[in-house]
C-alpha cells in the first residue's frame, strides 16, 4: 500500500493502492508534488546524482561513464558530437506551465501530515518507497517524468538519465502483462521501484531484409529498430523518443513464471527444438506461426521507458498528413496532388508554430530510418500546439538498407522547409569528423545487447550516410529553384533567433 505526496505513482502502478485521491493530494489535472519548492525535484544536469555503484556497473555494461568517454576508447565523436554548439543550443524558458507535470505549489495545513511522503512496505515483489519531495529521494523513471517539458522529453545531459537506462536493462521485473490495443505482442513490464517499461521481443534476425514485395503495414516490428530510433533521434538532437535499451529476458522465469495475465500465461510452449515459446493475444500476428521463442530461454527484446499514465499526461493523436493510404490500389491525396503542401500550410495546427517544420524533422527521422509507418503520431495534451511530437513506435524502422525510400521524405521535398537547427546539425553529422554511420555505431556499442551483436549491422549505417546526403541533397534542391524562381528564400525556417556564425547557404 502507498501513501503518496506524488500521485503519479499510484495511478501508474495499475494496482490497488488503498488510498482515495484527496487523501493522496493527487490534483488530477497534474502530478503534484506537494512542497513549494520547484528545484525540489527537477534534476540538476550539473551534479551527478547516480551513484558510484551504478556507474560502476554501467561501466560494466558499456555505458559512458560520469565523463561522457566511451570506455575502452581514447577518441569519441560521439562525445565531440554533443559537446558541439549545435548540441547545446538554449532552450527557450521553462515556465511553470511548460512542466507536463507540475509541483503543486503549496500544501493545505490539514493535508500536511499525511501527505509529505509517499510510503509503501515492501510487497509482492515491490521495494518499500520512501520518496519525498527531494529529487534525491526518487527513482530515475520518476525523475525522467518530472523532467519532461514543452521542449522536450529529456535533457540529454541529465545523469539520472544513464540511470534509468542502467535500470531498464538490469533491474528485476516484478510483472510482465500485455499491453492491449495496437497490432502485435507487446508487454508492460513492472520493477521493485515501480517503474514501467514498454517490452517489444526479438521477432527476426537483425540482417533480415523486409521481403520487397511486402507491403509496409505487413512488416513485423523490429526489437533493435526501437533501440536505434532512440539513439538515431538523440543524435539528431530531437530528444522526442523515450529512453530504449536492449535486454535479454528470461522467458520463464521473468515472463511465465511472475505473469499475472492468465491470456497470456495460456500461450507458452515448448517448440520442437527445446525452446520456451510464447505468442500473446492481439488482432493480428498472435498466433503459433508467430511465437516469440527463447534460446532455450532467452530471448532479446526492447524495453522502453513508460511515458506518464494517460490520467496524468493525455495525449492527443494526430494523423499525419502524408499517411500512407491503407489500400493495395488507392494513392493518398498527398500522392496525387503536387501542390499538397500549400493546402497544409493553411490548415491549423500546420499554419502556425513550428507544426509543420516538426513534422518534417519527423519525415527526415523516418527517412533515415525508412519507417513508412508513421501514420499517427502524438503530442501531449497540456502543451496544446506548441510542443514537439513524439516518436513513438519505431518498430518497423531498419527494415532495409539497400534501398531508400523517398516518397517518406515528401514532407520535406514538398513543402521545401526545415528548422535551421535541424539542418545544421544535419550538416555537421555529413562531416567526417563525425560521421552518422559512425556516431550510430559508436552509441549503440553502449546498448547492452551489443555483447550478443551489433545493433544495426553495418549496411544499415552505410544507409544512414547515404540518406543523409540524400536529405542535404534536398533542402540544396529546395534552396536552388528558390532562387532560380527569384523567391523569398523561406526554406530555412529561423528557430535559432539570434545565434549567427553558422553558414546555411553552401552545397553540403
Ligand atoms: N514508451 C511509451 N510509454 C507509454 N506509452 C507508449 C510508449 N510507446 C508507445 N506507447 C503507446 O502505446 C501504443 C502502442 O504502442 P506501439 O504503437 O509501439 O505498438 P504497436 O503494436 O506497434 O501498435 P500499432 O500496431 O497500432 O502500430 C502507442 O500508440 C502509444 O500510445
Ligand atoms: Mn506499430
Amino acid at each position: 500500500m502507498c501513501k503518496s505526496f506524488l500521485t503519479v505513482h499510484c495511478v501508474g502502478l495499475g494496482r490497488r493502492v488503498g488510498l482515495s485521491k484527496t487523501a493522496t493530494g493527487l490534483n488530477l489535472k497534474s502530478a503534484s508534488i506537494q512542497n513549494s519548492a520547484e528545484k525540489v525535484s527537477r534534476a540538476d544536469p550539473q551534479q551527478s546524482e547516480v551513484p558510484i555503484a551504478s556507474l560502476n556497473m554501467a561501466a560494466k555494461m558499456g555505458y559512458h561513464t560520469s565523463s561522457g568517454r566511451s570506455i575502452g576508447s581514447n577518441h569519441s565523436k560521439l562525445q565531440a558530437l554533443f559537446s558541439h554548439a549545435l548540441y547545446n543550443l538554449p532552450l527557450p524558458p521553462i515556465k511553470e506551465d511548460d512542466w507536463l507535470l507540475r509541483v503543486k505549489p503549496k500544501v493545505k495545513d490539514n493535508d500536511r501530515d499525511s501527505t509529505q511522503e509517499w510510503l509503501s512496505a515492501s510487497e509482492d515483489g515491490y521495494d518499500a518507497a520512501h520518496w519525498d519531495s527531494t529529487a534525491e529521494s526518487h527513482p530515475p523513471w520518476l525523475r525522467f517524468h518530472l523532467g519532461i517539458s514543452r521542449w522536450q522529453l529529456y535533457d540529454r545531459k541529465d545523469p539520472s538519465l544513464r540511470a534509468l537506462e542502467e535500470q531498464l536493462a538490469s533491474h528485476r521485473i516484478v510483472s510482465a502483462v500485455q499491453k492491449p490495443g495496437g497490432t502485435q505482442l507487446k508487454l508492460i513490464m513492472t520493477f521493485p521501484n515501480y517503474g514501467q517499461a514498454l517490452f517489444k521481443p526479438k521477432k527476426q534476425e537483425r540482417d533480415v531484409e523486409t521481403d520487397f514485395n511486402l507491403f509496409y503495414f505487413s512488416d513485423f516490428e523490429r526489437h533493435n529498430a526501437e533501440i536505434a530510433a532512440f539513439h538515431l533521434d538523440r543524435i539528431l538532437g530531437f530528444q522526442r523518443i523515450p529512453p530504449v535499451v536492449g535486454r535479454l529476458i528470461n522467458v520463464t522465469k521473468e515472463i511465465k513464471d511472475i505473469t499475472t495475465d492468465r491470456k497470456l500465461a495460456r500461450t507458452f510452449y515448448t517448440s520442437p527444438v527445446g525452446n520456451v515459446c510464447f505468442y500473446g493475444q492481439c488482432s493480428y500476428y498472435c498466433s503459433t506461426e508467430h511465437a516469440v521463442c527463447g534460446r532455450p530461454l532467452a530471448l532479446e527484446a526492447s524495453l522502453a521507458a513508460m511515458l506518464p499514465d494517460l490520467s496524468l499526461a493525455p495525449r492527443r493523436s494526430w494523423r499525419s498528413p502524408w499517411r500512407r493510404s491503407y489500400s493495395r490500389s488507392k494513392l493518398a491525396q498527398w500522392e496525387k496532388d503536387p501542390n499538397f503542401c500549400a493546402t497544409v500550410k493553411k490548415t491549423p495546427p500546420y499554419n502556425k508554430g513550428t507544426r509543420l517544420v516538426d513534422l518534417i524533422d519527423m519525415a527526415i527521422l523516418d527517412f533515415l530510418m525508412s519507417n513508412m509507418d508513421r501514420h499517427h503520431y502524438e503530442t501531449f495534451e497540456k502543451f496544446g500546439n506548441d510542443t514537439y511530437l513524439l516518436h513513438l513506435d519505431n518498430g518497423r524502422a531498419f527494415g532495409r538498407h539497400s534501398r531508400d525510400e523517398p516518397s517518406i521524405l515528401a514532407p520535406l521535398q514538398q513543402c521545401c522547409r526545415i528548422r535551421r537547427s535541424t539542418f545544421l546539425r544535419l550538416r555537421l553529422l555529413a562531416l567526417p569528423q563525425f560521421r552518422l554511420g559512425d556516431v550510430m555505431r559508436e552509441s549503440l556499442s553502449k546498448d547492452p545487447l551489443t555483447s550478443v551483436a551489433p545493433l544495426l549491422a553495418q549496411p544499415h549505417l552505410s544507409a544512414l550516410d547515404r540518406r543523409l546526403h540524400t536529405v542535404l541533397q534536398t533542402v540544396h534542391h529546395c534552396q536552388e529553384s528558390r532562387r532560380l524562381a527569384q523567391q523569398r528564400n523561406d526554406v530555412i525556417y529561423d528557430d535559432m533567433g539570434g545565434y549567427t556564425g553558422f553558414d546555411t547557404t553552401t552545397r553540403p
